[in-house]
């Protein structure tokens, strides 16, 4: 009898010395990483160490000063027109800010996320195919929602503006799901319900989710991997099952390049809301 070997799971993210420089700061310092399909790597790391730069570089909002970006296989900065729209209609991406058009009911700021593989301008919800209406809508009932589909986008609450971004991302059918801070303007019960949502429909979607975060304990509650980054640098990438907030803090307290912030790390493993 021959057995079949396992097959590794597909690349679907690969950095290779990234950097970016913005003027004299390095946001990116030589930051490689391979993050394969259905993996939910979360990015931690202080405010300024580069999380948002590298999530923009995944969907080629930003290019590499140096190194290089691959997503699902293709070479991002050489990529134009077509292909890139291609490619963006791939990655979804979720932000702190929810970014919804708050005078719009929540179902046509789902259905903006069809847009892209729409011709010409759509205003109002007539102005939609039936078939895309229909798909917004299971998208809502998917995150809850579907009972608040015809109010205004700025009548929901915070948790809910973000599940209706997380159904406007899915109207792309992505592959990869991008999550800019998704809970940072969030009480702890809705930054949970957001995170666990993400992982819920990452699982069911086969969906590959990069998110970033401040928050420690949600990090090891919720990725399948932790990468810290500090000044542009990986410093840590390792399973997040298991891990103790503890031993996190220590490890990227371990490479703290000045003694203040040595002390920022020590004060924040003291602290109860422990937050790097
Ligand atoms: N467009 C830009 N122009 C100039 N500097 C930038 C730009 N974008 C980012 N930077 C700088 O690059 C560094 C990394 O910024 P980035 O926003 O990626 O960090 P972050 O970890 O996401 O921070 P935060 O948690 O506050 O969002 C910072 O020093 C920032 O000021």
């Amino acid at each position: 009898m021959t057995t079949t070997p396992p097959t590794a799971p597909e690349t679907v993210v690969e950095l290779a010395a990234l950097t970016k420089q913005f003027g004299s700061t390095t946001a990116l310092d030589g930051v490689s990483l391979t993050v394969r399909r259905g993996e939910i790597v979360v990015l931690l790391g202080l405010s300024g160490s580069g999380k948002s730069t590298l999530l923009r570089h995944i969907d080629a909002l930003e290019l590499p000063s140096s190194g290089s970006v691959k997503v699902l296989g293709e070479s991002v900065s050489t990529l134009g027109g077509r292909r890139l729209r291609t490619l963006r209609g791939s990655v979804g991406f979720i932000f702190q800010q929810f970014e919804l058009v708050p005078s719009l009911t929540v179902l046509e700021n789902v259905l903006t996320g069809a847009l892209a593989t729409l011709r010409g301008p759509r205003l109002g919800l007539w102005s939609y195919p039936k078939s895309k209406k229909l798909r917004a809508l299971q998208h809502l009932d998917r995150v809850g929602l579907l009972d608040r589909a015809y109010q205004r986008a700025d009548t929901l609450s915070g948790g809910q503006q973000q599940r209706v971004a997380i159904a406007r991302a899915l109207m792309q059918n992505p592959s990869i799901l991008l999550a800019d801070e998704p809970v940072a303007s969030l009480d702890p019960e809705s930054s949970d319900q957001v995170m666990a949502l993400i992982r819920e429909i990452a699982a069911e979607e086969g969906l590959t989710v990069l998110c970033s975060l401040h928050q420690v304990d949600l990090a090891i509650a919720w990725a399948d991997r932790i990468v810290g980054l500090r000044h542009g640098s990986v410093v840590l990438d390792l399973p997040a099952a298991g891990l103790s907030k503890a031993e996190v803090m220590e490890i990227y307290g371990r490479v703290a390049t000045t003694t203040s912030e040595l002390h920022a790390v020590q004060n924040e493993l003291m602290s109860p809301e422990a937050a790097l």
